[in-house]
């Protein structure tokens, strides 16, 4: 469903009279993900995650190379495809109008398709699902939690049924049940609906409790790319090393049966 084909991307670090000086901060990236597939990108903190997610997403032009999906370039998948990619960052604050009540959040991307009808019925049965109370529903972004409002952005995603759904860091300000939970919630709708995952994290554990493929991103290069299975078998140093950080942790919980 999703090609990256040879991205590259610079940024200016600045301008001196004899030279600009730039920044390379994505190296010839590629990879694809397949319709249904959930991959993870992982990668550490300047590595580039957030600028492949920008450009993957389209709201941020490659330098070079190109993005397809269905084997349209970005603008124009999505203009075909109105509400079908939803996206979720790690800064829920400010990815809501603090304006808007809870239930007018929601709402948002169902009026923007038309959907007024049924509206109520989805947010109803989705509140359900994200463990959330109607109660909420009046309520304005700071008089709900954070865990609360992260959820609120989740279900806001995924209320336009996404064909293509990035997770931009989603769960990485929320503390550790929480995040459990939503990983948990996650990987049901996976498993319910057919949507592709993009799940960007640094943190490695996450990503594997969740994804079937996991790119391991390095200093703005792919320097792996595994099935989650297959963990056991990485080459390259940085997979190795993340992977050492967290094998004793993967080890008690696979023996629960948590993976
Ligand atoms: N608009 C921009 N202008 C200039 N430099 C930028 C811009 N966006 C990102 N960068 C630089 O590109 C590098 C990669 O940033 P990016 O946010 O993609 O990394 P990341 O892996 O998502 O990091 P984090 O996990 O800390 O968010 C950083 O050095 C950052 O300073």
């Amino acid at each position: 469903m999703i090609e990256v084909k040879r991205v590259s991307k610079s940024y200016s670090k600045g301008e001196y009279w004899f030279r600009e000086d730039n920044q390379t901060v994505l190296k010839d990236i590629t990879f694809t993900v397949k319709a249904g597939e959930c991959v993870g990108l992982v990668g550490e903190s300047g590595s580039g995650k957030s600028t492949l997610s920008r450009i993957i997403t389209g709201l941020e032009k490659a330098d070079k190379g190109d993005v397809l999906i269905d084997g349209k370039v970005v603008p124009e998948w999505k203009k075909e495809n109105k509400g079908r990619m939803s996206i979720v960052f790690q800064d829920y604050a400010s990815s809501v109008n603090p304006n808007f009540t809870v239930k007018e959040i929601i709402s948002e991307p169902l009026l923007a398709l038309g959907q007024k009808n049924d509206r109520i019925e989805i947010i109803n049965e989705l509140l359900e699902k994200f463990r959330l109370t109607k109660s909420l529903l009046n309520r304005y972004p700071h008089e709900i939690s954070g865990g609360q409002l992260q959820r609120v952005c989740l279900l806001r995603a995924i209320s336009t049924s996404p064909r293509f759904l990035v997770l931009d860091e989603a769960l990485s300000a929320l503390d550790a049940p929480t995040q459990s939970q939503l990983l948990e919630l996650l990987t049901r709708i996976k498993r319910e609906s057919r949507v592709t995952y993009l799940f960007i994290t640094h943190d490695i554990l996450s990503a594997v409790k969740l994804c079937d493929r996991i790119l391991f991103l390095y200093k703005g290069e792919i320097v792996e790319q595994i099935a989650t299975n297959q963990l056991a078998y990485v080459q390259h140093e940085y997979s190795k090393k993340l992977l050492h950080s967290v094998a004793n942790v993967i080890f008690q919980e696979n023996k629960r049966g948590v993976f």
